[in-house]
C-alpha cells in the first residue's frame, strides 16, 4: 500500500465527527447494543471487545446501513440512518461478506466506484486499488484471491469515493504479518489526513499499535474509553486470580493474609493435590511480596498461575466494575 496517501487531507478547521447518542439495537430478545454513547473523532479509533459484544452491529449502525432501535447515528449533525449523503462520507470494511468470485478485483471495486455516481469510476477504482496495492492482481477472479488479498479488495472499494469516515470490521484477520503493517501504516495516514477511522478487534496488542483512542464494549456496552495506557491501567488494576502450588500452603496462606495486598486466600484441592486460591487486590504488591514470603519461610513454590488471564474475564470485570 502506497506511503503517501493519493487523498486530500480534511480541514482541519471543520473536523469530522461522528457521534452516537443513547444508541441501542435490538434483534427480537437479544439487546446487540445497549444504551452507547460516544464521539468518534479523527484519526484511528480501535474499538475492542470480546465476540459477540456487539461490535460488529455498532460498525453496521454507525454506517448507516442499519437502524437503531433507538437512539441516534450522527456525522456532523446529520443522522447516518437512510441518508444518501452520508453514505457518500462513509466507508465500510465489513468483516464477512459475499464476494462474487467469478468478478475480478477491478470490476468489484469499480462497481462500487460506480454505485456512488462518481464522476469518474475508473481513475477512482484505478487510484484505490494502487492504495491497497493490488495493481498486479487487479484483473484476476476475487475467488482466486487470499484471505488477505480479498481484504484488500474491500478496503479498496471502501476506499474509492473518499471517505470521511472509515469503518473497519475485524480488518486483520487473515493477513499476514507484512498485510497487517501495511494495512496499520495505510489507516495511520488517513487518520492522519483528519479523517476517522474506526476499527474493531478482539486483540488489546493489536489496537494498542495503531488506535490513539480505544473504545472497550463488553456483552452490549459501553465498558470503558481512552488510551491504551488508560485501558492497560484498568486491566492491570483489577483484582487477580491466582493458584498457587507450595511446599506449605497453609503458612503461606498466613502470610499473604496478613500482608494485605489479597482480598481471598483460599486452602483447595484440585484432582486430589492441596492448592491455595488467591484474589490479589494490589497486584504489583502481591507479585512482589510473594517469592519474599516463600523465602523468608523456606516455603518452595511449585507454581503460580493466574486463574483468569483470559480476555473475556478481563472484559467482563471493567463491565462491572
Ligand atoms: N441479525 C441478527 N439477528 C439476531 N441476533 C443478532 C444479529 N446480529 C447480531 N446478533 C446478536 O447480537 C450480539 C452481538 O453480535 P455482534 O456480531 O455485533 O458482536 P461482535 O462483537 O461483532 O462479535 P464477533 O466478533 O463475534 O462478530 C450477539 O449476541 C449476536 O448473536
Amino acid at each position: 500500500m502506497t506511503a503517501t496517501l493519493p487523498y486530500a487531507p480534511r480541514a482541519e478547521a471543520a473536523p469530522v465527527e461522528m457521534k452516537l447518542e443513547q444508541v441501542s439495537r435490538w434483534f427480537g430478545n437479544v439487546v446487540a447494543v445497549n444504551d452507547v454513547s460516544m464521539t468518534v473523532r479523527p484519526g484511528v479509533t480501535g474499538l475492542l471487545g470480546p465476540n459477540g459484544a456487539g461490535k460488529s452491529t455498532l460498525i453496521h449502525l454507525m454506517s448507516g446501513f442499519l437502524p437503531p432501535s433507538s437512539g441516534t447515528v450522527t456525522v456532523n449533525g446529520e443522522p447516518t440512518w437512510h441518508n444518501e449523503s452520508i453514505y457518500r462520507r462513509i466507508g465500510l470494511v465489513p468483516e464477512r461478506e459475499a464476494m462474487y468470485d467469478g468478478v475480478s478485483g477491478w470490476n468489484f471495486v469499480l462497481a462500487n466506484a460506480k454505485l456512488h455516481r462518481l464522476p469518474d469510476p475508473r481513475a477512482a477504482a484505478q487510484r484505490a486499488i494502487e492504495t491497497v496495492d493490488m495493481q498486479a492482481a487487479s484483473s484476476r477472479d476475487v475467488g482466486t484471491y487470499s484471505k488477505g488479498m480479498k481484504q484488500r479488495i474491500k478496503m479498496a472499494t471502501a476506499l474509492v469515493h473518499d471517505p470521511d469516515v472509515l469503518l473497519l470490521d475485524e480488518p486483520f484477520n487473515g493477513m499476514d504479518p507484512r498485510q497487517r503493517l501495511q494495512l496499520m501504516d495505510l489507516m495511520t495516514e488517513l487518520g492522519r489526513s483528519g479523517r476517522v477511522v474506526l476499527f474493531s478487534s478482539h486483540i488489546l496488542e493489536e489496537v494498542e499499535q495503531i488506535a490513539a483512542g480505544i473504545e472497550v464494549m463488553v456483552a452490549g456496552r459501553h465498558a470503558a474509553s481512552g488510551d491504551f495506557r488508560e485501558i492497560r491501567r484498568l486491566m492491570t488494576e483489577r483484582p487477580h486470580q491466582y493458584t498457587i502450588r507450595s511446599s506449605d500452603d497453609r503458612a503461606l496462606a498466613a502470610a499473604l493474609i496478613a500482608d494485605g495486598s489479597t482480598s481471598g486466600v483460599e486452602l483447595g484441592h484440585k484432582t486430589g493435590s492441596p492448592l491455595l486460591n488467591v484474589q490479589a487486590t494490589d497486584f504489583n504488591r502481591f507479585a512482589h511480596r510473594l517469592p519474599v514470603f516463600a523465602r523468608e519461610r523456606g516455603i518452595r513454590l511449585y507454581e503460580v498461575t493466574p486463574a483468569d488471564e483470559s480476555l473475556e474475564k478481563v472484559f467482563s470485570y471493567l463491565v462491572n466494575r
